[in-house]
């Protein structure tokens, strides 16, 4: 059956999908820009971490609005464009801004930067989040390596992959037990020891948002094993395992989660975006370092 790009609305929900030619329409676009070179590793930086595209020499912004297709950001501390540009002697491509399931963007459309990355060359993706902390061992301004994560929505039937499967994507059905590169997290590890930047490894958990969490949505998280809890994350880390890319995915702990009916305030955006801002620098030291200690051989073919 032929796959047909569309939008449709169903449940209220965009239903907008592309084909594989339309992802690959746009990867060319964006390679035929004067001064882009094909990008070996995606970094998607978080909300309020779009400073971690700072650190790119020989920097190409694309704006999201001039990429056919291509949705806009619409959140507070997502700029909006893709930045090429090297780190070290990387080629590499930042997604100053993602889009999120809460924006009323269907899971083709979240997920549409991390195929158009891949046919434009990636081999690994690094994915960043705020996200708010539920483990009492760790705090505001942390650093996680995202060991697993509790995809919600996908267990409620909103997995990126449901629908017609077009096998140059990749494979029908597809294991996560070994999303998160295991590999990637023992660069990490190493790294983090060498600047002396604490790093937490955790499972996170992701709510279609755009609520923050209840009390007792909280409490039931920690009690099926999650650390930390966001909007966003798992859509994007599931299509690049499916497409056969690496995966390192990385959390700044923004907030606390609210356990207790006697606490308060509520989390809010404000706050994650002033510890986003507060805790960049650390964020870009890391990413800046890591890049470079990724072994070439994980960036080959
Ligand atoms: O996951 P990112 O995009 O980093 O952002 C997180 O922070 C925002 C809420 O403040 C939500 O978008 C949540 O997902
Ligand atoms: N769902 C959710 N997303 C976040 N992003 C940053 N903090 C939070 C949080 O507490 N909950």
């Amino acid at each position: 059956m032929p796959i047909k790009a569309s939008t449709n609305i169903n449940m209220d929900r965009a239903q907008t999908t592309y084909t594989y030619e339309k992802v690959e329409e746009i990867a060319k676009f964006l390679l035929a820009k004067p001064g882009v070179k094909p990008p070996k590793i995606g970094i998607i930086c978080g909300t309020g971490l779009g400073g971690l595209a700072d650190t790119l020499v020989d920097k190409v912004d694309v704006e999201y609005k001039d990429i056919p297709s291509f949705p806009i950001s619409t959140v507070k501390g997502h700029a909006g464009k893709l930045v090429f540009g090297n780190i070290g002697k990387t080629p590499v491509v930042c997604m100053k801004g993602r889009f999120h399931m809460y924006e009323g963007y269907s899971m083709s459309q979240v997920t549409l930067p991390v195929r158009v990355m891949k046919l434009m060359g990636i081999k690994v993706l690094c994915a960043t989040n705020a996200a708010g902390n539920l483990n009492k061992n760790f705090q505001v301004g942390d650093l996680m390596i995202i060991k697993d994560h509790i995809f919600f929505p996908a267990l409620g039937g909103f997995n990126p992959l449901v629908g017609p499967n077009d096998p140059r994507f990749g494979p029908r059905f597809h294991g996560l037990s070994d999303l998160y590169s295991r590999e990637l997290k023992a660069v990490a590890e190493k790294v983090g020891k060498e600047l002396n930047i604490t790093l937490r490894e955790g499972v996170y958990a992701m709510n279609a948002g755009p609520s923050f969490e209840s009390v007792a949505e909280c409490k039931m998280m920690i009690a099926v094993g999650a650390d930390v809890v966001g909007m966003s994350t798992c859509p994007e880390a599931v299509v690049a395992a499916h497409a056969g890319l690496k995966v390192f995915g990385m959390s700044l702990l923004t907030n606390d989660c609210i356990l207790d009916y006697s606490f308060g305030p509520a989390s809010h955006h404000e706050q994650v975006l002033s510890v986003g801002e507060s805790r960049g620098d650390d964020v870009k030291k890391f990413f800046l370092n890591f890049i470079k200690a990724i072994p070439d051989s994980t960036l080959e073919d």
